[in-house]
């Protein structure tokens, strides 16, 4: 029988590079924009290292790559463009890593309530997870834009525990990159690590709670950790 032994527990989940393999659409709407303002496209071996401080960021990586002076500015001018094309193709080739729906599912049976605390943008997030069909696993989904100030800001953590109805005292941060590692060191909580996504990885592995290989090891490394 189901033993609802994580009742009171937030799992909170970063998204791109932690639930979702969103790096392909990502790729091609930078690549959609850059092109149209008559500059050249990223490879795709170098996305990996442009996501995870948000959608700005990754365009101004993009323009940076090419040597463009003065890319903030030229970052605002390709925005709508960006939006445009990746609203338009969210969930073309976007993927969930192998074993996330059903990790989430183990979790929200063993009584778990699941969050989302991310750097996309808030109405990204949720079309994102709406088209991957997990959208109804979070009680809170929370972007970058949905609090004053995003990860590695341990407030962006702690609000998405709050507004899905969690304490920060029994909660956990899952991600994938250094971002979200400072940010549950931020907010006083344990970070487990996903080495699957897109980093860059922990500088010192050794200090993380745990290292999650794939997701069918996830319920029971967070068991260990709050035993
Ligand atoms: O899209 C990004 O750059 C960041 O997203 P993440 O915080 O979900 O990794
Ligand atoms: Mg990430």
């Amino acid at each position: 029988m189901e033993t609802r032994d994580l009742q009171g527990w937030t799992i909170v989940f970063d998204l791109d590079g932690t639930l979702v393999d969103s790096a392909p659409d990502l790729h091609a709407a930078l690549n959609h924009c850059l092109m149209r303002a008559g500059f050249r496209p990223v490879p795709f071996e170098l996305i990996s290292g442009m996501i995870g401080e948000g959608a700005k960021a990754m365009i101004r990586k993009g323009l940076a790559y090419q040597k463009v002076d003065n890319a903030d500015a030229a970052v605002d001018s390709l925005w709508d463009d960006f939006l445009d094309h990746y609203r338009r193709n969210i969930c073309n080739l976007s993927e969930l890593y192998p074993g996330a729906d059903a990790a989430l599912a183990q979790l929200a049976d063993a009584g778990a309530i699941c969050a989302v605390c991310t750097n996309k943008t808030q109405a990204l997030s949720e079309a994102v997870l709406l088209g991957l069909g997990i959208s109804h696993r979070f009680a809170s989904i929370v972007g970058a834009d949905a609090v004053p100030s995003k990860k590695p800001d341990g407030d962006h953590i702690i609000q998405a525990v709050l507004r899905a109805g969690g304490t920060t005292n029994c909660a956990i941060m899952i991600g994938d990159s250094q971002t979200d590692e400072k940010a549950a060191r931020n907010a006083g909580l344990p970070f487990v690590f996903v080495p699957f996504g897109y980093g860059p990885s922990p500088t010192d592995l050794s200090e993380v709670s745990g290292i999650c290989e794939t997701y069918s090891e996830l319920p029971g490394l967070i068991r260990a950790i709050i035993a």
